[in-house]
């Protein structure tokens, strides 16, 4: 700042000859202390209010000219000269008050020490102004403390950042609010050094702190500290590094990989490559490859596949320079948006991938020649070796069916549909020591009319259409052996009279025969009904019922011994194997948990049926939940066919009416969607053709679907 404009420019102008009147009277005008003396405009001298005042007291008249009082060394300043200049100048003179003077050396005005005050004043008032905006507007935030840490000053930045209000700031101890901060500001109090920046976190900030002495003529009486926000940066950093290690591992395993791995962009251009790559196609340097298009360099994939129609190819087997590679392409997406395609050829040691199959393929059909010889071995040793079970009640059965094959009683085996009963009647005929044949019969499965001739024969001549020489029955067949009858209870009354005389007397006569056959056969029976309820309300004869079950076995459903289950699923996985050339290498531990959650109506025939069905929807090694038959769910919540034995609770008579009914609608939808087939809707079902066709009789369905299915 310059003289000029602090300068009073309303001065005293008098010449030498004026008079101590012309003086007062001027100063009276304005109210400056001296009064310049010009002659010709140029300065001569000043006068001092004071020199006027002295004369005065000294009874000068005041027509004495002023001459005398004049004083001819006057301090000056050039009007452009600085205010600090002006200080020094009137300081050195010891003069409150100094001449002002232009350009030309004439009398500009005078500069007064309230003047010079009043211009420092202002110049410090515009520099705090200024101070003030920068700070305010700094983006770093700003606080300063004084001596006794209490706040003195903050910036808005300080309160955005720390999330203060600047009410309740002020001078409030830096402890309240800024604990972490404490520490530096004590030590740039103590030591009035500026402090190294410091990176602090606290809350949820990271910052970068700087500590600064505030000095007043230099004391330090207070601190100040500087902030800026990094915690953005520190997270940028941080996925910085993630990436950039991420990129060194990816790196890394592409190098490691057998493969060739091509990356590009969306238009096809290779953004990445790994040596594999390279090695098949003879490049030297990546840099030779990057930004070219991947049609050109490798333009025996079909990478339009990927880049244009977002096709994912799997393992394709292409020639590319006399190797037969297997190669894969997908696009790849971020954010369901496409940025581009990854390659992959397989092409080394695909032939030794082919001699381990070779090698592995021949184990197989080593170990599964073996297996077949073990099971003909145990089988020949151990007739129920085909029994899968670990469970012990079962165990225990075994032992009493092995008993029960040694003696020449006859046995009948009681249990729910497909818990292995006819399974059971073939281990104990093989058990005992009969030489000859197991025979079986359905006693449900054969129309009325031909029971007889089938378990009896006929002779020669017996009917028209009867075969030449007759016919033997399976009572003939089994002789010496064990004539099994299956489903026991649904026999005829006058055919149980019959059989009820062979097993008293061991003899009989073919249909149409005079001849007396004589026959050593051993009965195994078997039911899934309660025949002693059967005997009760006179439908099956009650010495016949004493005759076949001299001795009893009944076989637990499998919803009794869950724990069967892996061994069952795992028997039925290498059967099936087998017989479809498949190899699937278990089922899932999902499936076996759902399948120990299931209550089994159609027993170990149901599972057999569900894992070969899951078998066709099976694509993996695996039998995932999503193979399993609908059906299963289907029973299990509509409350599936029901073979309790039980004798039942009035209560229990009420929910069976409405259990039949679930149970009736049940076939018939298995029926609907076997579109009348029976084979194929009792395997739906889970249950043997036997029990659909007594299901169907009991709730005259057959009447029914004629009119649903075969008019359709
Ligand atoms: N413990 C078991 N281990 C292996 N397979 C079994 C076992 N139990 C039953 N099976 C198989 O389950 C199927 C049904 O068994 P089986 O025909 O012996 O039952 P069932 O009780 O006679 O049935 P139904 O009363 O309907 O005639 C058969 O394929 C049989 O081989």
């Amino acid at each position: 700042m310059k003289v000029n404009s602090f300068t009073t420019v309303n001065y005293v102008n008098l010449s030498p000859t004026a008079t101590i009147r012309e003086a007062i009277s001027a100063f009276l005008r304005y109210r400056v202390d001296i009064g310049c003396i010009t002659m010709n405009n140029k300065l001569i001298g000043i006068v001092h209010k004071n020199s006027i005042y002295r004369a005065l007291i000294h009874d000068t008249s005041l027509d004495t000219p002023i001459k005398p009082l004049i004083n001819e060394s006057v301090i000056t300043i050039q009007k452009d000269q600085t205010l600090y200049d002006a200080r020094d100048i009137m300081i050195k003179g010891n003069v409150s008050q100094a001449v002002v003077l232009d350009e030309n050396d004439e009398v500009y005005g005078i500069m007064s020490k309230s003047d010079l005050v009043n211009s420092h004043m202002t110049a410090f008032q515009d520099t705090m102004g200024r101070m003030k905006s920068l700070i305010e507007n700094l983006q770093d935030a700003v606080i300063s403390v004084n001596s006794n840490l209490r706040i003195t000053t903050f910036n808005q930045t300080a309160l955005n950042l720390l999330n203060l209000n600047g009410k309740h700031l002020l001078d409030a101890p830096i402890d309240r609010f800024l604990p972490p901060f404490r520490r530096w500001l004590i030590e740039t109090l103590k030591t009035g050094k500026i402090q190294d920046a410091k990176r602090i976190s606290f809350q949820d900030l990271t910052v970068i702190a700087s500590f600064i002495p505030i000095r007043e003529m230099n004391i330090v009486t207070g601190a100040m500290v500087v902030l800026r926000d990094v915690t953005s940066y520190e997270s940028i950093a941080h996925e910085l590094e993630t990436t950039k290690r991420l990129k060194k591992i990816l790196d890394s395993a592409l190098e490691l990989a057998y493969d060739g791995v091509a990356i590009t962009d969306n238009h096809g251009q290779i953004t990445m490559v790994n040596k594999g790559f390279m090695e098949l196609y003879q490049i030297k340097e990546q840099i030779e490859v990057i930004g070219r298009p991947i049609s050109k360099i490798a333009p025996q994939i079909p990478s339009e596949k990927s880049l244009k129609h977002n096709e994912k190819m799997e393992g394709e087997l292409i020639p590319i320079h006399n190797h037969q590679c297997i190669v894969a392409q997908m696009p790849i997406y971020q954010d369901g948006k496409k940025f581009g395609a990854i390659f992959k050829i397989i092409f080394q040691q695909l032939e030794a991938w082919k001699d381990i199959l070779q090698h592995m393929e021949k184990l197989e059909s080593e170990i599964s020649y073996y297996r077949g010889e073990l099971y003909r071995i145990s089988k020949d040793t151990n007739p129920f070796a085909t029994v899968v079970s670990i469970n012990a009640g079962m165990e225990t059965f075994k032992q009493e069916a092995s008993i029960a094959a040694k003696s020449l009683s006859n046995v009948l085996i009681t249990g729910e549909s497909g818990t292995g009963k006819e399974l059971f009647a073939e281990g104990i005929h093989n058990l005992s020591d009969r030489k000859g044949t197991f025979i079986k019969v359905n006693c449900g499965a054969i129309p009325e009319e031909l029971l007889e001739s089938e378990f009896f024969g006929y002779a020669d001549g017996a009917f028209t259409g009867a075969k030449k020489g007759g016919k033997p029955g399976k009572f003939e067949l089994a002789d010496n052996g064990t004539l099994f009858l299956d489903e026991i209870g649904d026999m005829p009354p006058s055919l149980q009279v019959k059989l009820l005389r062979v097993l008293q007397e061991q003899e009989f006569e073919r249909i149409g025969a005079t001849k007396t056959t004589k026959v050593n056969v051993r009965i195994i029976s078997a039911t899934n009904k309660d025949l002693a309820e059967l005997v009760r309300q006179g439908v099956f004869r009650e010495d016949l019922y004493y005759r076949i079950h001299v001795i009893n076995l009944h076989i637990p459903p499998l919803r009794e011994r869950l724990d069967d289950i892996p061994l069952l699923c795992n028997h039925f996985i290498n059967k099936i194997n087998k017989k479809t050339n498949k190899n699937i290498v278990g089922v899932s531990p999902e499936v076996i948990n759902s399948f120990q959650h299931y209550h089994w109506p159609g027993n170990i025939r149901q599972l057999e049926n569900a894992l070969e069905r899951a078998f066709h929807y099976s694509h993996s090694k695996w039998i995932e939940l999503e193979h399993l038959p609908k059906e299963l769910d289907l029973l299990k919540t509509k409350n599936p066919i029901h073979f309790s034995t039980r004798p039942e609770t009035n209560l229990e008579l009420d929910r069976k009416k409405s259990i039949n009914q679930t149970e009736k609608d049940v076939i018939l939808q298995a029926l609907k969607k076997s579109k009348g087939n029976r084979t194929k809707a009792a395997e739906l079902l889970g249950v043997s053709r036997t029990t659909l066709y007594q299901k169907m009789k009991k709730y005259h369905i057959k009447e029914e679907m004629e009119l649903r299915f075969t008019s359709s």
